[in-house]
């Protein structure tokens, strides 16, 4: 595991002898490197951060910081304050403030001075609940995620650049060098996993304490779980420019081993757009029948059309499963999910999974998720059987049996719950038994919190501070 490069004594000749004043002083520096290389693990997982409670005489015993989450399907900010302990502590009756608009940055590809100035009242009312004096010292984040990677290049930093404008313009809250970037999908992965497992209290616990977690996006979809140190050795290696699938983190005084991957176009709505692919030029078996449109994705439109024999689960989960390239994609690991990417090896650290944003909100609106319940246990087989009820239904008649289903997303809830169910099986190898955990918020004191990755952006922020 350690690297330790040894020092090699020969005592072969007198020239060593003479010179042995010379490699006095030369062998001392390399002592010490040896020193500091033996302290450092051999596999070299990219750090990603770093949490530790500061004390309190090192700073002001309230720290605030502001997150947006620039998601693909809409944007959101979270203001939260932590106390010197980094708990959090109340703002106003809840303990965070949370406002969400739709759409995301990225529905504005063409216009950067719209996309920020979407985010206008989202930033006032950030503003308003953190206290005047405070606000040159709370740091202000904008994460976005999927819409705007897959965006990318120029339309996406002219839109990062509006918004660096419209901080600079209209808030008092202090900047980062890098506060606001395209975060990449394992970054938004570990913020995930901290937040879930800071809000259970799990963090400084042991690995096998953790729970793992997957957050289904709209335009990707990530998961994580801690990993023993010996299967760290086990991490295949990655090619240059490719994300380490291992990150290093210390947090409150435990070192973890995040198995971390992100999954960019398989989100739901990105989903959407490979399962239509697969069909192109034909109907398609995860269609409401009686739906014939046009679906829009990433600045693509797509034909829609149901099969005039109606929605078909088994011929769905087929399009579904071949979207996801399961199967075909070469493995080259010794185990992976889909497309080639390493499983991380399971363990201890993912036996609990905790599974939030879409698989939440889809289980709600087909009626086997109590959405007034914030966390709830289910098992992906009762994805399966609601994409059945949903794949046997008319569009005409699924208006007054699914009245939460947004309209928009009638005709694609047997492909979303088919699609959910295949990522969860044939995807990530769940059974279909295995219970796991559906989270919109989790439970800290007596409020609820959103289960979401900008608190553990924001922990990192605030734990930075000095
Ligand atoms: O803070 C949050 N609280 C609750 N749900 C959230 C939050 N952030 C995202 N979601 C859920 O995530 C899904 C949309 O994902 P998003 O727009 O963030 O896509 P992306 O992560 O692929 O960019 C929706 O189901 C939305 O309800
Ligand atoms: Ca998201």
């Amino acid at each position: 595991m350690l690297k330790r490069p040894g020092l090699r004594h020969e005592s072969l000749s007198d020239k060593i002898y003479r010179f042995r004043g010379v490699l006095l002083i030369v062998s001392v520096p390399l002592l010490l490197i040896t020193f500091v290389l033996f302290l450092m693990p051999a596999t070299s997982p990219s750090q990603s951060l770093s949490i530790r409670k500061v004390p309190s005489d090192l700073r002001s015993p309230k720290s605030y910081a502001v997150i947006f989450d620039a998601g693909s399907s809409g944007s959101r900010v979270h203001v939260f304050c932590f106390d010197h302990r980094l708990d959090l502590l109340p703002i106003g009756k809840d303990l965070e403030l949370f406002v969400q608009i739709k759409p995301g940055l990225s529905a504005f590809a063409n216009d950067p001075r719209e996309a920020a100035n979407s985010l206008v009242t989202l930033l006032d009312q950030a503003q308003n609940v953190v206290p005047k004096d405070l606000r040159p010292k709370t740091p202000v984040r904008v994460g976005a995620t999927a819409g705007l990677r897959a965006l990318g290049g120029d339309a996406s930093d002219r839109i990062l650049q509006a918004v660096r404008d419209l901080l600079k313009h209209r808030s008092t809250l202090k900047s980062e060098p890098n506060g606001v970037a395209v975060i990449d999908g394992t970054q938004e992965g570990s913020f995930q996993w901290v937040t879930i497992n800071y809000l259970l209290g799990n963090l400084g616990k042991k690995y096998s304490n953790t729970v793992g977690v997957v957050d289904l996006g709209g335009g990707s979809v990530q998961m994580a779980y801690a990993i023993s140190e010996t299967d760290v050795a086990n991490a295949p290696r990655i090619s240059d420019g490719e994300d380490s699938y291992v990150k290093e983190m210390y947090l409150m005084g435990t070192k973890y081993f995040l198995y971390v991957h992100s999954y960019l176009h398989y989100g739901l709505l990105a989903a959407r757009a490979e399962i239509l692919k697969v069909s192109e030029g034909s109907s398609n078996p995860c269609i409401l029948v009686g739906y014939h449109g046009i679906y829009k994705y990433g600045g693509e439109k797509y034909k829609v059309a149901a099969s005039p024999s109606g929605s078909n689960m088994d011929e769905c989960r087929r399009v579904a499963s071949n979207a996801l390239k399961a199967n075909e994609s070469t493995c080259t690991h010794m185990k992976c999910t889909f497309g080639g990417v390493w499983n991380g090896g399971g363990g201890d650290g993912q036996k609990n999974l905790f599974v939030a944003s879409f698989f939440f909100d889809r289980a709600a609106e087909a009626g086997f998720a109590d959405p007034n319940v914030p966390v709830v246990k289910v098992h992906p087989a009762e994805f399966e059987e609601a994409a059945k009820r949903a794949c046997e239904t008319k569009l005409a008649d699924a208006k007054t049996i699914y009245r939460r289903v947004e309209e928009d997303n009638l005709p694609f809830l047997c492909m979303d719950l088919m699609y959910q169910y295949t990522l969860l099986v044939e995807g990530f190898g769940l059974d279909p038994w295995q219970e796991i955990t559906l989270v919109k918020k989790v439970k800290y004191g007596n409020s609820l919190v959103e289960a979401a990755w900008p608190l553990g952006s924001a922990i990192e922020a605030v734990s930075s501070i000095t």
